[in-house]
């Protein structure tokens, strides 16, 4: 169980990954995403969620610089965009990430969907850059069980992480089941439902409870969920308030409310229309 900010996972590889961080996605300036990153850092977040598609690996790789804080402390994850895929593609996509970021390693690479013909070749480039020493662990995003699967059946190296839309509207009882079983660790993306639950009266109605936040009371579901979840804010006050959610608990009743929220609804799109 993570009890504090700093606490990891052991991933099925043996490494560790931070339960909780910073997502990057729409902080489309550079300048925006570097002083989001290096803000995160310095209020103690050790694990950073980018992608080539959020264009903004530049900044993000400065604000890791900024920070101060020694490389081996940080997670970073970077994803390979839909047109990245293919066996060659991944390899170019790569090395245009390490580049765009400044770094000579990364923590995690995940394939970002599931795009038909396109992710076992893929997958077999990024296993390719593990044996090469330049990526520590790889993963997935957005995948159900038949690409998890499809993909494992033809992998030497299993998926460490699965990175899927989850929040209390989309509680992914399947996916997270079949995580589970498989020792592939659930990592949560828009985790607030890009703040459109925040609103929600049950929620509202736990965090009064607790004098805690919306925002905190979900990001602590996650973690009791055992999800790792990465909020993204660009405000320094939310990115300090989303991670103060280790000094209260949610009791039984508050689990069970929030297991009520379930609508399987989604703000993203659904992986089946990749393929
Ligand atoms: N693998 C994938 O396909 C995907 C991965 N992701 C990853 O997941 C991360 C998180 O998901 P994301 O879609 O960004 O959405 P989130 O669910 O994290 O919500 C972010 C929104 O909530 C607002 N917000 C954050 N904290 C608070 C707070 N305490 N109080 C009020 N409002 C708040 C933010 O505004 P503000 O910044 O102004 O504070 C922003 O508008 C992404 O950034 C990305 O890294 C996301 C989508 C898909
Ligand atoms: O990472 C991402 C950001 O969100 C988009 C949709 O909401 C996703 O398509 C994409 O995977």
């Amino acid at each position: 169980m993570v009890k504090s900010l700093q606490d990891t996972k052991t991933l099925n590889n043996g490494v560790e990954m931070p339960g909780f961080g910073l997502g990057v996605f729409k902080v489309w300036e550079d300048d925006e995403a570097r002083f989001s990153v290096q803000k995160a850092i310095e209020n103690g977040y050790r694990l950073i969620d980018t992608a080539s598609f959020y264009d903004n690996e530049v900044g993000v790789g400065q604000g890791i610089k900024d920070s101060g804080v020694s490389r081996d402390e940080l997670f970073v994850t970077t994803k390979v965009w839909n047109e990245e895929q293919g066996y060659d593609n991944t390899l170019r996509a790569f090395e245009a990430s390490m580049n765009r970021l400044g770094l000579e390693y990364l923590d995690l690479y995940l394939v970002h969907w599931p795009v038909k013909d396109y992710y076992r070749d893929t997958w077999k480039a990024m296993e390719r850059l593990v044996d090469e020493g330049l990526i520590r662990s790889i993963g997935v995003s957005n995948f159900k069980q038949r690409h998890l699967e499809h993909l494992m059946a033809g992998a030497n190296v299993k998926p460490v992480v699965n990175q899927v839309e989850y929040h209390p509207h989309l509680q992914q009882q399947d996916v997270k089941a079949f995580c589970e079983q498989e020792n592939i660790q659930l990592e949560a993306w828009s985790p607030l439902k890009q703040g459109q639950l925040l609103e929600d009266e049950t929620i509202k109605k736990i965090a009064d409870k607790h004098g805690k936040k919306p925002a905190q009371i979900i990001l602590r579901w996650d973690v009791d969920m055992n999800v790792v979840t990465i909020p993204k804010s660009v405000k320094e006050h939310r990115i300090i308030e989303n991670s103060d959610i280790f000094d209260f608990q949610l009791d039984q009743d508050d689990l069970a409310a929030i297991k009520a929220l379930n609508r399987d609804e989604r703000v993203g799109p659904d992986p089946d229309q990749f393929g």
